[in-house]
């Protein structure tokens, strides 16, 4: 039986697994960005850290390429991935550099225990499996943010002049970020609808529940500045 698209793949994985996704959503990192409280060695450790996220998301896109089933695939990958390397890196680069972080820093900092775990799952999980469980491995992470940013956004606090994350908040609940992750929406969508058996509903969801947790680890990390 093919899996009917009345519903779609994306909200009903996170329907199924709504408390991974509400403590990574909703978590103590991201409600202290809403409210303008997180320590700054707490965002400065985040972000050091997702710079070496960015590098292996952007290995994850090469992954899609090699992973693609048709032209039309590899170049919807390779424009992510271009986007990742000519584009994100130096925005992130740039964000770091107005929070005291060089370039150097960046480069030779130690990868935490949350980043490679992270990382590697997303990449393990798209050589594993085929292209629908690595975009259901990376969904957390681009969809993820974009929630993020609509709810602080609407929070009281979260674009407040007075609030130092604001900026951050501006960038994820924009229309750039947020056609970002419509695009990963319907890049679910359009591989489930080639065919996607209801059998394989379990797997994907116990990869989604795993990137939601590793998400929320992620958070937990930079709050608390582990190593
Ligand atoms: C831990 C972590 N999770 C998600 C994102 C959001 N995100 C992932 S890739 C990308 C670039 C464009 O697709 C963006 C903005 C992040 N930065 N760090």
């Amino acid at each position: 039986m093919t899996v009917s698209s009345a519903v779609d793949l994306f909200d009903r994985l996170a329907t199924e697994a709504a408390d991974e996704w509400a403590a990574y959503v909703d978590h103590t990192f991201v409600q202290q960005m809403g409210r303008g409280t997180l320590p700054v060695a707490s965002f400065r450790h985040y972000l050091v850290q997702d710079y070496l996220f960015l590098i292996h998301f952007a290995r994850a896109y090469a992954l899609a390429v090699y992973k693609g089933q048709s032209l039309d695939d590899m170049h919807a990958a390779f424009g992510g991935l271009k986007a990742i390397l000519d584009v994100e890196m130096d925005l992130h680069v740039r964000l770091c550099a107005g929070w005291g972080l060089s370039a150097a820093e960046l480069e030779w900092a130690p990868e935490a225990k949350a980043t490679l775990a992270y990382t590697r799952y997303v990449l393990e999980t798209g050589l594993r499996g085929d292209l629908l469980d690595l975009h259901v491995a990376l969904a957390p992470c681009v969809v993820g943010y974009a929630e993020i940013g609509t709810r602080l956004a609407a929070s009281p606090s979260g674009l407040a002049a007075g609030n130092p994350y604001r900026s951050w908040i501006a960038e994820y609940s924009g229309d750039t970020y947020q056609e970002v992750a419509a695009g990963a929406r319907a890049t679910l969508d359009r591989l489930a609808a080639r065919g996607m058996t209801e059998q394989r509903f379990p797997q994907l969801l116990t990869t989604f529940r795993q990137a939601c947790r590793l998400e929320a680890d992620f958070w937990q990390m930079g709050l608390t500045r582990a190593d």
